[in-house]
């Protein structure tokens, strides 16, 4: 099947001339979950921006659902539902209306029940009928989603959504979003934290400095990243290690006080068992044993400064 969206060689170089996109390509199925995941100013904004045709881009090009979204934009916007991180909405009018609105600038006909459902999901329908402007900043930030879907759209763009939200609306939006993905809705989030990524993504990409450095499937990630620490205080300093404890993943530290083994938590066998047994067997006495996770987060940053480096 086509991608529903085809992102090609896509660069943006800003009017200062800074580059915020520097040869993106990307391919996103119907149907699946992508984050996006970087640090400030990687460009994700920038990439949702251009993919949303909000942005121009100075080369590549980006389809979606088959439509170039420069040349044939309204079509491509059409399928498009985006909720933006900065909070732009009609301030003197009301919930109801602010969300009506969006759905006629999309010409689709007046569906009070569609609208009813989504104010319900997002825990506003109480309050419909109140202005914007009287509204929780959390309130506003539903209302965005609310009007992100009233056309219904094939996919939906969430630039940073938890950013600075409370944990019900939090809880709110990934119920939503579960019923988006049982609707076959495309779902693409940009996001800072590695473990939203991984709760509800099906892929990861990760972005830095206007590069996609990778793209792979959420497990696949993880298990290539999942890595943990077993740290081995031992007893008496050894010089070297004896040739029955060479093995991969295993390393002398602080002069020979400790041992660092790294294993891989997925893996059928982690060799921890007898790695303990080699120790024992090779008369070395342990002083104390630890684990620690390579959190997902330390993987992130690792990325990032692999990249810089
Ligand atoms: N209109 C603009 N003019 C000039 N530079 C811009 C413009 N918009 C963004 N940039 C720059 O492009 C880079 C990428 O910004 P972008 O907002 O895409 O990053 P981001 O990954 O979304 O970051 P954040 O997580 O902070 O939102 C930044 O260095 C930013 O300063």
């Amino acid at each position: 099947m086509a991608p529903i969206v085809s992102v090609r060689d896509l660069t943006k170089t800003y009017a200062g001339g800074f580059t915020a996109l520097d040869g993106v390509s990307l391919d996103i199925e119907e149907g699946e979950i992508i984050a996006l995941l970087g640090p400030n100013g990687a460009g994700k904004t920038t990439l949702i921006s251009t993919i949303c045709g909000i942005t121009m881009p100075t080369g590549g090009t980006v389809e979606v659902g088959g439509h170039d979204v420069v040349r044939d934009w309204r079509r491509a916007r059409d399928l498009i539902g985006l909720v933006p991180q900065e909070i732009a909405l009609e301030p003197f009018s009301t919930v109801w209306n602010n969300v009506r609105f969006t759905r006629g600038l999309f010409d689709r006909p007046r569906d009070d029940a569609h609208l009813e459902r989504l104010l319900r999901d997002l825990s506003l329908w109480e309050k419909r009928d109140a202005k914007v402007m009287e509204l929780s900043g959390g309130m506003k930030r539903r209302v965005l989603i609310a009007k992100a879907l009233s056309h219904g759209p094939r996919i939906l763009f969430l630039d940073e959504p938890t950013a600075g939200v409370d944990v019900e609306l939090r809880r709110d939006m990934w119920r939503v979003v579960e019923r988006l993905r049982g609707e076959g809705v495309t779902i693409i989030l940009t996001t800072h934290y590695i473990e939203e990524a991984e709760a509800i993504a099906d892929r990861i990409g990760v972005i830095s400095k206007g590069r996609i450095m990778l793209v792979e499937r959420t497990e696949d990630l993880m298990r290539r990243l999942g890595r943990k620490e077993l740290r081995i205080e031992l007893a008496e300093p050894v010089e070297t290690l004896p040739d029955t404890l060479r093995r991969e993943g295993l390393e002398r530290v602080d002069g020979g006080q400790a041992l660092v083994y790294t294993y891989d938590t997925h893996a059928e066998r982690t060799g921890i068992t007898a790695l303990l047994a080699d120790l024992q067997a090779a008369g070395l006495q342990l002083a104390d044993l630890s684990t620690s996770n390579s959190s997902l987060e330390e993987i992130f940053v690792g990325l990032v400064k692999e990249d810089a480096a």
